[in-house]
């Protein structure tokens, strides 16, 4: 990851000073010297530290998304050097609406009313309320993040403040290469589950757009919005979007068949199955296909391990799968639009080498050639497996599909054997191809002996 840089600027190391900080502290835990430092250095702060787990409970949520960004407005106000205050939320921040505007948009119960009661309430009552209160958001980070930016713009002050909301962030597209990615959120743990053949099948809208965004580029429009914010000071806080669903749409059915076009070429090594997974689009698809391509197998396997002396251990997993897809379901069953045009308007603003070094121009990614950088990087940089194994690895899917075949066609029989034994239809068929075939067989031989 860090190569290209230390080319680049061989002393980059020397240049940054990581500083140790809890956001579920007072004041972060910072130590004194290094709050001094900041208090009086600090020229452009970059908040994205967050808590981005769909199931967090409500108190942690609020702490981390909410109360943080409080206590940091706090200190960055105390910074007089401070040109710019970035926040980092999200496009799913007001995922209730079908269109969002690049603004912020008011929250049902003010955020200053939240923090507080999570100070007296306890945690069985905030279960009760959590649904309540999350009213028509599908979780507690969209709904936390939400209040984080109506507690920027209540709290922000004289500072200069800006907002980017990335969509669904995935691998890098061109920088520091393609592909790069250390994070199994959104698509990359998917990608992990279709590659080891564990996701037979995901309940989502194919032709719903697929907004994902990459990382570098999410990196790069932050970037252009701390120098935008500090030189050109905008009167109000300016909210910028980084999607790419507008300006180059991708849907999910076309994303998951180049990712299982991918896995020809590149599969992932010891797959439990072959790769082989479809969109369900009714309850009772997702149902059938969960009982008989998620749950079975499992069992089966754990059966399998069992008799061997060894830990079950499918079953666990597969249910955490399909507890993960149940979260997911929300954001791949529905399209969003995003109005880009503060964005539009910074790319215009920066000059054309600008724009070369800080690339945020979406409308250049060929998709296709991108989701394959992805599922290469998945391989290689989150499962650390090594290009060599691809051939093994192709050699271990042969022999899968050929225990698929085998039982199948012993299941087949078994069922068969079944029916003929309990059902003289089944009995008059069998009957009647047997003596078909005999027929087409002794036909075929005595014209054989004819021509000789
Ligand atoms: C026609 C063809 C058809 C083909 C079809 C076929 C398809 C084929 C292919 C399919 C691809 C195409 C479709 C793609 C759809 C994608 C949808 C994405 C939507 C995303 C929307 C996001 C919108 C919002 C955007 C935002 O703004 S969202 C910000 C992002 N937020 C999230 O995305 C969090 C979500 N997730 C969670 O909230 C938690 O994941 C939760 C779920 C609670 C579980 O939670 P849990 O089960 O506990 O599991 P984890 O905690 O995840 O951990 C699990 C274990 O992995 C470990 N591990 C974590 N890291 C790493 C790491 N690096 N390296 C190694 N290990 C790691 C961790 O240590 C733990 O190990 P252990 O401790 O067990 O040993
Ligand atoms: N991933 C995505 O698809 C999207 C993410 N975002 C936003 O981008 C930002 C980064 O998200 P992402 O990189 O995905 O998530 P990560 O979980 O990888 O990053 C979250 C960051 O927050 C830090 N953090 C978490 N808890 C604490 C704490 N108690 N004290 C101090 N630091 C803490 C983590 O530090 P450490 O590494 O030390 O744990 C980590 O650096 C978030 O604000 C998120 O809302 C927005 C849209 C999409």
């Amino acid at each position: 990851m860090f190569e290209k840089v230390k080319e680049v600027c061989p002393n980059v190391h020397e240049k940054i000073r990581a500083i140790s900080a809890d956001l579920n502290q007072n004041d972060f835990a910072i130590s004194k010297e290094d709050l001094q430092e900041l208090l009086s250095n600090t020229n452009v702060i970059f908040h994205c530290a967050a808590t981005v787990r769909f199931d967090d409970h409500l108190r942690h949520a609020v702490q981390l998304n909410v109360t943080a960004t409080q206590q940091l407005l706090l200190m960055a106000s105390q910074m007089p050097k401070l040109e710019a205050f970035i926040h980092i939320s999200t496009a799913y921040s007001n995922c209730n609406l079908k269109h969002i505007d690049e603004v912020i948009y008011p929250c049902p119960v003010e955020p200053k009313k939240i923090i507080d009661s999570m100070e007296w309430l306890d945690d069985a009552i905030i279960d009760e309320i959590t649904p309540k209160l999350i009213g028509d958001q599908p979780n507690t980070y969209t709904y936390t993040k939400a209040l984080g930016e109506v507690v920027v713009q209540q709290e922000g002050g004289d500072l200069n403040i800006a907002i980017v909301r990335p969509s669904i962030m995935g691998a890098t597209w061109q920088e520091p290469f393609p592909g790069w990615v250390d994070n199994i959120n959104g698509p990359s743990g998917l990608i992990i589950a279709a590659g080891k053949g564990f996701l037979r099948s995901v309940r989502a809208t194919p032709m719903a757009v697929a907004d994902l965004i990459p990382a570098d580029t999410v990196v790069n429009l932050t970037l252009a919005v701390g120098w935008y914010t500090a030189v050109h000071r905008p009167k109000s806080t300016l909210v910028y979007h980084c999607t790419s669903g507008n300006l180059n749409p991708c849907n999910w059915g076309k994303m998951g068949f180049q990712v299982l076009a991918t896995f020809e070429k590149i599969p992932f090594e010891r797959a439990f199955r072959r790769p082989n997974a479809d969109f369900t689009t009714n309850n009772i698809s997702t149902h059938y296909w969960n009982a008989v391509s998620h749950r079975a197998p499992a069992i089966i396997y754990d059966f399998y391990l069992r008799l061997t002396g060894r830990k079950p251990r499918m079953t666990k997993l597969m249910n955490r799968l399909l507890r993960t897809l149940s979260m997911l379901e929300y954001f791949i069953n529905r399209s969003w639009e995003w109005s880009t045009h503060n964005t539009e308007m910074l790319m215009s603003e920066l000059s054309p080498e600008d724009q070369r070094v800080f690339n945020f121009d979406i409308r250049q990614l060929n998709w296709l050639e991108y989701i394959e950088n992805y599922v290469l990087g998945v391989k290689k940089y989150l499962l650390k497996e090594d290009m060599a194994g691809i051939p093994e690895a192709k050699q271990h899917l042969k022999r899968l599909r050929n225990i698929h075949y085998l039982f199948n066609t012993a299941l087949f029989l078994i069922v068969w054997r079944l029916l003929i034994a309990r059902s003289q239809v089944a009995r008059n068929v069998w009957f009647f191809i047997v003596s078909f075939c005999y027929k087409f067989l002794s036909y075929f031989r005595a014209s054989s002996t004819l021509k000789v």
